[in-house]
């Protein structure tokens, strides 16, 4: 079994470069399979899972996908197919981001039902209702999701119930190609959909607004491919801020933009951790006591729900209780038993954590549970006394580009190892060793 094995009490010092967004980059190829004519070609992709799953994706629906140095390629200029199969949803979600576009290019789409996940339930009404306001057809069943449309779709108005990332991401693809136009109220304003709106716009799109709550876009009669380079991932960068405060750390966190993690700064600030913008990205420095703070997750602006679990890490190692609520996903603290597996002081409440800090975290072996749960539970490690190992690293590698090796370019001592016996100065060597290959590069 593949694990993450860390020992914690080093102080992380150095330079971390952050990779482009997961959370940009899929909504953006999958945008690609609009472009009827002409090749994309997106720069700053992370080497993820996600993306390979995505690339696989368009690949199934005949469009043609190159993925080499962080350079995303796709012609998708040829009849694609109008399908996603359950094989690709069920390994990732956002996979439903190829409903809209292929909605709106052929009039037809028909994509497996996501289903829950280890977060909550996750639906995609708000989705269908906005195609179903454009005038398509929505059919669910036999495990499938199936929009049609005679002709093109038609402009609307789509006031979203709340302002989804995902349903604001497709409405906005769909709109694109529309006849007329749409106007999107009540939409999402993260900066993945920003930089969707303004990699749709070089594909010839007209959309203005995003990052606003109302969107507007005039349709077009057809899109074409385009140069473009994915945003900074906020929350690798968010993560890694929280790597450098939890250890009493210096850390520089190359890439990051102030701009688009204010409430995580603003949080982190609360605690004692000095953050400074810098030309280059934001440098982090972690104070010798922690102060305890409460924490409310909501849609952006307010604070992340993708940066909950590694706060709630943080907060156990703060002085005093802190309170975390959810109200994003409907069960995102799953996390919370896997910490008390490490001597965690911390209890449920309903949709909130409460946390007695600090407590004297002890190694174990703990599995993750969601991506960001991996994360946190991997920085828990870096405080927590003796060895902690990470398992289920699958979500781990959705998400994070080399994390273990990034961690002990900065200090850590962290390795990822591919078998169950280890002893202690076989992975004292081997991190050793990691280091330096993963400074070598
Ligand atoms: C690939 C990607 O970008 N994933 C991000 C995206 O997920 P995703 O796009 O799935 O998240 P949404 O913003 O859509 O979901 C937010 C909430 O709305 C609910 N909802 C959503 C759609 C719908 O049709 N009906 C409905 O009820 C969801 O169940 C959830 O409770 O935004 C989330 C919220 O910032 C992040 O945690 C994810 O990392
Ligand atoms: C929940 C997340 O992603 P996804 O929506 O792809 O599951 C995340 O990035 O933390």
């Amino acid at each position: 079994m593949e694990k993450i094995i860390v020992r914690g009490g080093q102080q992380l010092h150095g330079t971390v470069k952050i990779e482009g967004a997961k959370n940009a980059v899929l909504p953006v190829i999958a945008a690609s399979a609009l472009a009827s004519e002409g090749i994309s070609k997106i720069h700053e992709v992370p080497v993820l899972a996600d993306v390979y799953t995505i690339n696989e994706v368009l690949r199934n629906m005949n469009a043609d996908v190159v993925f080499e140095n962080n350079t995303v390629t796709v012609d998708a200029s040829n009849k694609l197919t109008t399908e996603a199969p359950f094989e690709y949803v069920r390994k990732m979600r956002a996979s439903v981001l190829v409903l809209g576009p292929l909605l709106a290019r052929y009039g037809h789409a028909k994509v497996a039902m996501p289903g829950g996940c280890a977060i909550g339930s996750r639906p995609i009404d708000l989705h269908l209702k906005g195609f179903e306001a454009m005038g398509a057809e929505v059919h669910v069943g036999n495990g499938f999701v199936e929009a049609s449309v005679d002709g093109r779709l038609h402009g609307a108005k789509i006031y979203l119930d709340m302002p989804s990332v995902g349903a604001t991401e497709n409405i906005l693809m769909a709109a694109s190609l529309a006849e007329g136009k749409t106007i999107i109220e009540n939409c999402a304003k993260e900066p993945e959909i920003v930089d969707l709106a303004n990699y749709l716009n070089k594909m010839g799109a007209k959309v203005v607004g995003a990052g606003t709550e109302t969107i507007r876009v005039e349709g077009v009669e057809k899109l074409h491919g385009a140069v473009h380079s994915i945003i900074p991932d906020r929350i690798e960068a968010g993560t890694f801020m929280v790597a450098a405060a939890i250890t009493g750390g210096n850390v520089l966190i190359k890439n990051a933009v102030s701009e688009h993690l204010r409430p995580v700064i603003s949080k982190l600030e609360e605690m004692n951790v000095k953050v400074i913008a810098e030309d280059n990205g934001i440098r982090v420095i972690g104070p010798k006591h922690l102060k305890a703070t409460d924490i409310k997750t909501l849609p952006y602006p307010g604070f992340p729900t993708d940066m909950q679990s590694q706060m709630m890490a943080l907060m156990l190692k703060a002085e005093g209780t802190s309170v975390i609520t959810e109200t994003v996903f409907e069960n995102r603290f799953m996390h919370v038993e896997e910490f008390r597996r490490m001597n965690a002081k911390m209890k449920i409440e309903g949709r909130s954590v409460i946390i007695e800090g600090p407590s004297d975290l002890q190694g174990a072996e703990v599995a993750a549970t969601d991506l960001r749960a991996a994360a946190a539970l991997i920085l828990a490690g870096l405080v927590a006394e003796d060895y902690t190992r990470v398992t289920e690293l699958k979500h781990l590698d959705r998400g994070y580009v080399d994390f273990a090796g990034k961690l002990a370019l900065l200090g850590a001592d962290i390795e990822r190892v591919n078998d169950d016996v280890k002893t202690t100065e076989a992975a004292v060597e081997r991190t050793n060793f990691s280091a330096e290959k993963f400074a070598a590069k």
